[in-house]
């Protein structure tokens, strides 16, 4: 220790939470993270979709530097005051392996900023090709190790098995999609099974049994877009984290989290892309339509009814 220097512990431990100083980073269980991290910044999730359209709009061009001064201006405006982002792989494929350089150090900042990081991937394979799929993005050994994924069940909920073990393992998370917010997605997710149940509640139930029993929150979430209306599916059990994208861009409001969920709306975790992106590349625009954001999403989650 340097001379002066005074001495503190680099890790507190917070019941089932370890939070390391100088890495500014969270320890535990996913479940319990996401949990510390909406109470500390609230309940908002703002993704990164760097569209095309959105980098020619922002003046920045539709290529390896525009993607790479998007990304940066937004972790610059919003990386230490948003619990939760969701970078969207496909627009940082898009250019290859620099695109995915890009992507890996966003993810480091944002990280490094506090946030936790979903990287929608839609992931889903037979279990050998899972196991790989979890080993580089659910393992820190991995460069592209983010705090959970969305991952696609049509290979039969099984097969994500090897993903759930190895992000519980190492307190990452999962989000399976289960009623997504696309207008085609009720000809699969709200087809009967032998059972009579709609394949998404299938896929909400097996998540339930993931997490039964896990406290303050299971590691295993589902994704339910917030336009879907009122299905009549029960998400009273899920007792993990409920990702709703659809907000803003794709129509839904803040007022549907409550007639789409119910009871189970206090779990919802609002997720905006082109809504707040489409405010930059001007900080504290970024920075005022995350708050608005917020402030509608806590209004809506927070009424009795
Ligand atoms: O059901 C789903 C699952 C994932 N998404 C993804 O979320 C964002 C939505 O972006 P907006 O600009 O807010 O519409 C995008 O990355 C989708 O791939 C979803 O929309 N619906």
């Amino acid at each position: 220790m340097a001379r002066g220097q005074t001495h503190r512990a680099r890790v507190i431990e917070i019941g089932a939470l370890r939070i390391d100083r100088e890495e500014r980073v969270l320890t535990g269980s996913f479940g319990a993270r996401l949990e510390a991290a909406v109470a500390a910044r609230g309940r908002l999730c703002v993704g990164i979709d760097p569209h095309a359209a959105l980098l020619t709009a922002w003046g920045v061009g539709d290529d390896v530097a525009g993607l790479e001064r998007f990304s940066a201006t937004v972790v610059e405006a919003l990386a230490d005051r948003v619990a939760v982002f969701k970078p969207q792989s496909a627009f940082y494929e898009r250019f290859g392996t620099r695109g995915m350089a890009i992507l890996e150090s966003t993810i480091r900042q944002l990280r490094s900023a506090g946030a936790i990081v979903i990287l929608d991937v839609k992931r889903g394979d037979i279990g050998s090709t899972a196991t790989a799929y979890a080993q580089a993005y659910l393992d820190p050994a991995s460069p592209m190790c983010v705090d959970a994924i969305t991952a696609s069940p049509y290979l039969g909920f099984g097969s994500l098995q090897p993903m759930i073990d190895i992000a519980i393992r190492n307190g990452n998370g999962l989000f399976v999609l289960a009623l997504t917010s696309n207008p085609e997605a009720p000809s699969v997710q709200h087809a009967l099974t032998a059972d009579g149940r709609t394949v998404g509640q299938l896929i909400l139930d097996e998540v339930s049994q993931v997490n039964t029993g896990v406290q303050p929150l299971g590691s295993v979430g589902v994704v339910v877009g917030a336009t879907i209306g009122e299905t009549g599916h029960d998400f009273s059990s899920v007792n993990g984290p409920i990702l709703a994208p659809g907000l803003g861009a794709q129509g839904a409001g803040a007022a549907d989290l409550v007639t789409v969920f119910g009871t189970a709306r206090r779990a919802v975790l609002p997720s905006y892309s082109r809504e707040i992106l489409a405010e930059g590349p001007d900080t504290a625009r970024l920075r005022t339509a995350t708050e608005r954001a917020l402030a509608a999403c806590a209004d809506a989650l927070a009424t009795t009814s």
